[in-house]
């Protein structure tokens, strides 16, 4: 007797969940199973590079009533010991990985793991659904032996040696008894088997095949008035293998959309939106595109692999061609099938070929157009997508030099000082007060504490929308961008904003001249850390301000600042900070007054609003023990 081999505990938990279920569709364990022979075949194929008789190729159900089985069989790769044991025995692939990701988020809660179970391609496990043992004989590809493997799908299972003639796998499963609630019999019902694979497996490319008795009027007496019938077996293909993409968009249900992007796609959530189009002409192909519901995992990872799957005339050819996609629609999933292109062509072949350009620049307008539409007709789902992959789209603004700028600027969306929502830039242009010059923004990392800056109190007063930059692309989006149009970028914590009126101006200045000696005294105090001190009508509450003098601005800096060490000629590089002044705040009132009896407190004072301007702009202070300090001695002093 072979010795039992336990499942990994993942496993088990996912089996239990299996076994118990309540879950009432149960019957796609059917689609699982034929899913996973059709892509043993496509191994199969792919191992001999097409080298093969392709119109052998089947996959088979044989239901058996009176031994209450159901086998399913294919001639596909086949495995070995190792790989029944690697395969079968843990849980390592997507669909169920994902799935046991859910359930360990969900842990104990038995009702939400029966509502997940449809959201994924559970694979194998799925048979302990419906049966109470599963046998799984393999031989694979070139192999002299073959294997059984048999489990109750309690904690372990037998591997053993077999026989078997023909290449592949039979799996052969002991369905349950029925109960009160569940008829596991109807899988014995080959009307039953014959819906099921027309309602999951329909585009299967590969028959799948079943002896099904058929009433058939006996031969000799097909000429009598009253024609005698007969029960038959024949055997019958049961999918018209007609790839998904290839059906009518209006025979397609949305379901059967979703079903095949999960079972594709490495994703268990149901995509967002589906495109699905034929193009004929100079270049003929269908392409079936998907944006997901979600960011794929490593979506912002060096290894992501972008790239649509090629098929010529519904042959799979390739997985992620990189060719069909620009970088900044980099998240969009799917397939083409076009019959202009060869099988035999290589990855290298891509890069060059023009067919495949051709493709390539209809399937970016395509895209871009849906986007659009979407923007402008579904505004909630377009939020929603650009929450997953706005930032993908600011990349491809910023990407090469600005190259795809035009095509995308439309599409962009920030949060802005109007009601603290997303907007698009020709909103915000629309929205524009008359004598507005510029599109103002400011950047931060939060939304709430860009509200509050005193150059954003400011602006609202004066009755202009800001635009907050949350991510640190922004920047060099604007920067890439510089106008939209005809209404240049301005960063509103940079530099001098020009909103005063002539009368504003002129009082200014007279300020200025009334304080200069103040004023340069500071900044000759301030001199290491400020290039210039100076009175604004930027403020409004608050006493004091940085900004930035042209050139690198502060969000820029601390984009550097984060940047690893020695990252270019860009590393480091600082911001011009310059010191603004509210001269209608009390404190200034106190400077002026200090500067005529204690010129060291102005000093003192000088640093403390420095330090005070920096954490307003999200900068650390060089010596906080020091800030403090002298707060407080202030606060001492100005009770006394
Ligand atoms: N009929 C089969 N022929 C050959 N190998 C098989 C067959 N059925 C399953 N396997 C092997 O067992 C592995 C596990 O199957 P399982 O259905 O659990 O996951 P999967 O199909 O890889 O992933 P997913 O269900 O997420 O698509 C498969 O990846 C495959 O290597």
């Amino acid at each position: 007797m072979p010795r039992k081999k336990q499942f990994k505990s993942e496993s088990k938990r996912l089996l239990d969940l299996m076994i118990n279920s309540i879950y009432t569709h149960k019957e796609i364990f059917l689609r699982e199973l034929i899913s996973n022979a059709s892509d043993a075949i496509d191994k199969y194929y792919f191992k001999h590079a097409g080298h093969v008789d392709a119109s052998k190729f089947e996959i088979r159900l044989d239901p058996d009533k009176e031994n209450r089985t159901l086998t399913i069989s294919d001639n596909g790769i086949g495995m070995d010991a190792d790989e029944l044991e690697e395969n079968l025995g843990t849980i390592a692939k997507s669909g169920s990985l994902a799935f046991k990701e859910q359930m360990e988020k969900k842990e104990d809660n038995t009702d939400a793991d029966v509502d997940i179970i449809g959201q994924f391609g559970v694979g194998f496990y799925s048979a302990f659904m419906v049966a109470k043992s599963v046998t799984v004989v393999s031989k694979k590809d070139g192999a002299d032996t073959a294997y059984k493997w048999v489990s109750q799908g309690d904690d372990g299972y037998y591997i053993t040696e077999s026989d078997k003639e023909e290449r592949g796998t039979t799996i052969i499963l002991a369905l349950k008894e029925d109960t009160d609630d569940e008829d596991y019999s109807q899988y014995l019902e080959t009307y039953t088997l014959e819906n099921l694979v027309k309602k999951y497996s329909d585009y299967i490319r590969y028959p799948i095949k079943m002896e099904v008795e058929t009433q058939k009027v006996k031969e000799e007496t097909k000429d009598q008035e009253k024609p005698e019938y007969e029960t038959v077996v024949e055997d019958k293909t049961l999918n018209s293998m007609i790839p998904l993409w290839k059906r009518q968009k209006s025979q397609i249900k949305r379901e059967e959309y979703d079903q095949f992007y999960k079972d594709h796609f490495q994703d268990f959530q149901d995509p967002q939106r589906v495109i699905h189009f034929s193009v004929e002409g100079n270049v003929s192909f269908t392409a079936l595109l998907y944006i997901p519901g979600r960011v794929p995992m490593g979506f912002y990872q060096q290894d992501y692999k972008k790239g649509l799957q090629l098929y010529s005339r519904g042959v799979f050819i390739m997985d992620h061609a990189e060719e069909l996609l620009p970088d900044y629609l980099r998240f969009v999933k799917g397939l083409v099938d076009s019959q202009d292109l060869s099988l035999n062509i290589s990855r290298e072949m891509l890069q060059h070929d023009n067919q495949l350009k051709l493709i390539a620049k209809r399937i970016e307008k395509k895209v871009l157009s849906e986007l659009n539409t979407m923007m402008t007709k579904e505004r909630e789902e377009y939020e929603k997508f650009w929450n997953n992959f706005g930032l993908n789209i600011k990349f491809g603004v910023y990407n090469n030099w600005g190259m795809d700028k035009d095509k995308l600027e439309n599409l962009l969306m920030f949060y802005t000082s109007h009601e603290q929502k997303l907007a698009t830039l020709n909103e915000y242009v629309d929205r524009m007060k008359e004598d507005q010059k510029s599109i103002y923004y400011v950047s931060g990392s939060d939304m709430t504490l860009i509200d509050k800056m005193p150059i954003v109190q400011t602006l609202k007063k004066k009755g202009y929308e800001v635009i907050y930059l949350l991510d640190d692309v922004d920047e060099f989006v604007m920067q890439t961008l510089q106008n939209f149009r005809e209404k240049t970028f301005k960063n509103a914590s940079q530099g001098d904003l020009d909103l005063d009126s002539e009368d504003e101006k002129k009082e200014l200045e007279q300020t200025t001249k009334d304080n200069q000696e103040l004023l340069d005294f500071m900044k000759e105090s301030l001199k290491d850390k400020v290039v210039d001190v100076k009175v604004s009508n930027k403020l409004s509450e608050d006493p004091v301000c940085l900004s930035a003098g042209e050139g690198v601005s502060f969000e820029m800096e601390k984009v550097f600042a984060n940047a690893p060490e020695g990252s270019g000629p860009m590393g480091g590089m600082k911001a011009e900070r310059i010191l603004e002044l509210n001269p209608n705040h009390p404190i200034f009132t106190t400077l002026k007054h200090l500067y005529e009896t204690d010129k060291d407190k102005v000093k003192e004072v000088a640093d403390v609003l420095f330090d005070q301007a920096s954490l307003i702009e999200g900068f650390p202070i060089d010596d906080p023990i020091a800030y403090s300090r002298k707060i407080c001695e202030l606060l001492v002093d100005s009770n006394q």
